[in-house]
């Protein structure tokens, strides 16, 4: 089964943002103030039933759509006795109408006097104590980097020793490629209407967001299906069930092609970590050279040597016997872990990648020779799983990978261009698929920047796909269960963990 995210995952820029706020209010009747009030009553509640015994808060407001945001929470908080000190960053005189019009209701709403206005940065006398600050300047509409007074607005907040909790995105962060535009909030919460930006997750994203709630709005789905990211995360995506099977050879078989003299340990990391997934067999093919270096360390596993004694790499007259091995059984191929660099490794991966009929993850090493190659055409009906770390990626184009925003755009293009699956590896994780759609990791992929980790995340993805789960679905799965073991790992110990924790 492919990955299947819910709706409630979907991850927008903010033109699709815009057009689905447009076509509800155009096509459905529903207008923008209703939204908002719809947005700003959801975080209101949340905040409520989170900050229990808050008795002040402070509003930032630019003059958008955001600001309503802001004034819709006032408003539902002075309800239940929170009073609000407002500051207006741009003035009143300019606001969008439906912030307007809640500026109106909340001074409406005001019966004991809780409310405090500034017009201006300049009149605000930053005196006083608040249990949190509400960062309503900029939202979606951020358009150039932070101009005027907010600038110093958010200086100044990022400052306080009270938490901020942004409207929508925090102020400063683009909301399509995540990058900070001058300065930027750090917000403790934000609250996503209508939907996550693209921005929280990537670059700056996830450091500046703090806790992301989800405020759901009335979009029709329909108007949703533009949207081709999702977040990757534990609450959708199945935990890879261990698979009894009938005998070994039926409950799935890893071909694992990797390793040469000094590198063998990415081949005996992989295979461990395909092996702890349960899998019928694991098939080693090695250089002969090599083979009692895997017969001393993975008693459990099959071996297939090829070649002579004298060979520690692999080479062009190594193909036939290996394939001929794969003709053996079925079962896929994780091909590269700690191949080596060697002239007559790359000629060997070139051929064999023209010639194998196997579903294959392509790693390391093989991915250094594929893309010396470019040979990115693979046979008919043969699905590739591409694993590449940020350095692997950039070799895939002449166009320069700088940050977060070109690497999804990048992958979401290569991978349905070709036909093929790419696990980016990096902070975040990034799945593209054949038909466009990505999908991105939220938690702190840092942990792994140890070298091993990338061999036990590949061997992990050859166990999926061998046990028949589909390529974007056996990359969810191993990301998803070195976050998970990453969780306990982090619950117990202290310290780094190493690639073994991760089998
Ligand atoms: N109907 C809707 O459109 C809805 C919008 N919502 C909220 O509205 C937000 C978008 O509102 P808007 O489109 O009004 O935009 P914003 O409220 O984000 O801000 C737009 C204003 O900021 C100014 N601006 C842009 N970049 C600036 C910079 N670098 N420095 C200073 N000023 C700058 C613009 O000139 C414009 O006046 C969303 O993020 C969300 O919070 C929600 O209320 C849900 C419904
Ligand atoms: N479970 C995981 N979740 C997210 N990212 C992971 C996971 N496991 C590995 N990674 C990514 O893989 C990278 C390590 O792979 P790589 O750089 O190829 O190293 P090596 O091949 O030396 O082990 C990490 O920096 C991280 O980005
Ligand atoms: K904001």
């Amino acid at each position: 089964m492919m990955l299947q995210a819910p709706l409630s995952h979907y991850v927008l820029t903010a033109r699709q943002s815009r057009e689905v706020d447009r076509k509800t209010i155009e096509e459905m009747g529903i207008d923008g103030f209703t939204l908002m009030e719809i947005a700003g009553s959801s975080a209101a509640k949340a905040i409520l039933s989170d900050r229990p015994g808050s008795s002040h808060g402070l509003y930032l407001c630019g003059k958008g759509n955001n600001a309503g945001d802001a004034l819709v929470v006032g408003r539902y908080l002075m309800q239940h006795n929170i009073a609000a000190t407002l500051v207006f960053l741009s003035g009143t005189g300019d606001l969008s109408p439906d912030a307007e019009k809640n500026l109106e209701l909340l001074r409406e709403f005001d019966s004991r006097n809780q409310l405090t206005i500034f017009e201006s940065w300049g009149a605000f006398d930053q005196s006083g104590s608040w249990d949190f600050i509400i960062d309503g300047m900029l939202g979606t509409g951020l358009d150039s980097e932070l101009r005027g007074d907010y600038l110093k607005g958010v200086q100044w907040a990022n400052k306080q020793p009270a938490p901020v909790l942004s409207m929508d995105i925090p102020t400063g962060l683009h909301a399509d490629t995540g990058e900070s535009m001058g300065a930027c909030i750090r917000a403790e919460q934000t609250f996503a209407f209508g939907g996550r930006k693209q921005g929280h997750y990537l670059e700056e994203g996830p450091a500046r967001t703090g806790k992301i709630t989800y405020c759901e709005l009335p979009f029709p789905n329909h108007f949703k299906s533009s949207c081709n990211t999702f977040l990757l995360d534990e609450s959708w995506v199945e935990r890879p069930p261990a698979q009894p099977g009938r005998h070994k050879y039926a409950s799935g078989v890893l071909y694992i092609i990797a390793g040469s003299e000094g590198l063998t340990g990415a081949a005996i990391l992989a295979a461990q970590s395909a092996w702890a997934e349960g899998l019928g067999a694991v098939i080693i093919v090695c250089p002969r050279g090599l083979l009692s270096v895997y017969e001393h360390n993975l008693p459990s596993i099959i071996k297939k040597p090829v070649g002579d004694t004298s060979d520690d790499h692999f080479k062009p007259q190594h193909l036939s016997h290996t394939l001929e091995i794969l003709r053996e059984k079925e079962g896929v191929v994780l091909l590269g872990p700690g191949l080596g660099r060697q002239e007559e490794t790359a000629s060997f991966v070139s051929r064999f990648l023209s010639r194998n009929l196997r579903n294959t993850v392509i790693d390391a090493d093989a991915l250094w020779a594929l893309a010396r190659s470019g040979q990115w055409d693979k046979p008919d009906d043969t699905q590739w799983i591409l694993t590449p770390h940020p350095g692997e990626l950039s070799r895939f184009t002449d166009h320069p990978i700088t940050n977060d925003y070109q690497r999804l755009n990048f992958v979401r293009t290569f991978s349905s261009d070709h036909h093929i699956t790419i696990l980016s590896k990096g902070m975040p994780g990034i799945i593209g698929t054949s038909s466009g759609t990505c999908y991105i990791t939220n938690y702190n992929t840092r942990y792994f920047a140890r070298a091993g980790n990338g061999d036990v995340l590949a061997g992990k993805v050859g166990a999926y796909l061998a046990f028949g789960r589909a390529p974007d679905d056996s990359c969810a799965g191993g990301l998803l269960q070195g976050k998970q073991k990453l969780d306990r790992y982090l619950e117990t110990a202290q310290g780094l963990p190493e690639p073994r924790d991760f089998i």
